[in-house]
């Protein structure tokens, strides 16, 4: 068996810490081609879809990826800019400003990278990129607050299947959810503060996560009650009352029943019940994407304005608020604790030195 080796004798630097930020992932173009690729790769994976291999093979293959593909293209034209699509560009800028604000901070043995689960740039790909540069301590973030293993642990089984393709393997530790981390908790009720300071408030408050079977839930998946906890936690440090806010599942695929109350029937039922302003906001979403822009931003609002609601605002996601990025850099410093963070050039020239005579 090949393994994937060293070929720019990394090990003679001083090594490095890589902290790699992981999202979904997004077509490369707002293309049925592109989907097609994107879509297959995505709905083939089984801690994505769980259901017996061979029966899925022939109902993606022999009808999802036939129709799928064309409509989501359509969908995703409304979202790409002249910057591509929304994921992508809000996840490069939050890299960046998350390798500024470590630099800042003293951190500057520590490189940023990020990668995508499902399309471009791969996990392999980035992977290379920090170990060429001298990465042997790696941590990974993927920027998903709630654990699920749709998505958590979906990403820590691509970063094993590269690692089970090379040699020499770095230092690892994975971050698997911050649900209820302080800071980022802040940065969300930081972001509903500021909406409520030009908008004012509304009837209610309505906590949208994206949806995931319910027998995953009922299987062990502790997202819906990741998902609770982080709305919970929200209200309480904006001082709502229980009747002041609510939380719901979008984004349902297929047939089978999804973790309710549904996010669009809710939006449906509301103006019935005397609700006739609703402000939503998607916390587990720490990036702009399909889902919130095109599917709560605009999908969902027409079904509350049809079924009589007045008015509806939706939230934008954290992106790369300063809070929220700062809310990154505090999880990801905690987590690199009693890894070597040096700021003393002195101290990084000899280690070079030293590892340099071992080469030799
Ligand atoms: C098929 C089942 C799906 C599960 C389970 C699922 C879980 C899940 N997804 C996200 C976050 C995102 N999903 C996005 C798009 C998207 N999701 C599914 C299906 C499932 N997701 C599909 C088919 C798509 C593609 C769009 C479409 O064709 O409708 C995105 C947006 C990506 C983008 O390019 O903008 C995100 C983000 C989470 C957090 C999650 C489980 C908790
Ligand atoms: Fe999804
Ligand atoms: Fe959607």
């Amino acid at each position: 068996m090949g393994f994937i080796n060293t070929k720019d004798f990394s090990h003679a630097q001083a090594d490095k810490i890589g902290v790699l930020l992981t999202n979904l992932g997004t077509p490369d173009e707002p293309k049925p081609k592109a989907l097609k690729r994107y879509l297959k790769q995505f709905l083939s994976d089984p801690r994505v879809v769980e259901v017996p291999r061979l029966l899925w093979w022939c109902i993606l293959n022999g009808v999802i990826l036939n129709i799928r593909p064309r409509r989501s293209a359509k969908a995703y034209a409304t979202v790409f800019t002249d910057e591509g699509s929304p994921l992508m560009f809000h996840t490069v800028r939050q890299t960046k400003a998350v390798q500024a604000a470590l630099t800042a901070a003293g951190h500057d043995n520590v490189v940023v990278d990020f990668a995508m689960r499902y399309g471009n740039p791969s996990f392999t790909s980035a992977l290379e990129r920090l170990m060429a540069q001298g990465v042997r301590k790696l941590l990974v973030l993927p920027l998903y607050p709630q654990y699920s293993a749709s998505t958590s642990a979906s990403s820590f089984d691509e970063l094993a299947r590269d690692f089970m393709q090379r040699r020499w393997l770095p230092d690892l530790r994975f971050i698997s959810h911050y649900h209820d981390y302080p800071a980022y908790i802040d940065a969300c009720a930081n972001r509903i503060r500021e909406h409520w300071q030009v908008h004012g408030m509304a009837d209610k408050l309505l906590f949208s996560y994206h949806g995931i079977p319910k027998r995953y839930l009922m299987n062990g998946d502790p997202y819906h009650c990741e998902c609770y906890k982080t709305s919970r936690l929200i209200a309480e440090q904006l001082g709502l009352s229980k009747e002041q806010y609510l939380t719901t599942f979008q984004s349902r695929f297929g047939r089978e029943e999804w973790l309710k109350p549904y996010t669009d029937e809710t939006l449906k039922a509301l103006p019935a019940q005397g609700v006739s302003s609703i402000q939503v906001f998607c916390p587990g979403f720490s990036a702009d994407c399909l889902e919130t822009i095109e599917e709560i931003g605009e999908e969902n609002k027409e079904y509350f304005e049809h079924a009589g609601g007045k008015r509806y605002e939706y939230i934008s996601a954290l992106n790369d608020r300063p809070d929220h990025i700062a809310a990154l850099c505090q999880l990801i410093s905690t987590n690199l604790q009693g890894w070597q963070l040096t700021t003393d050039p002195a101290r990084l020239s000899r280690a070079q030195a030293l590892n340099s005579q071992e080469v030799k």
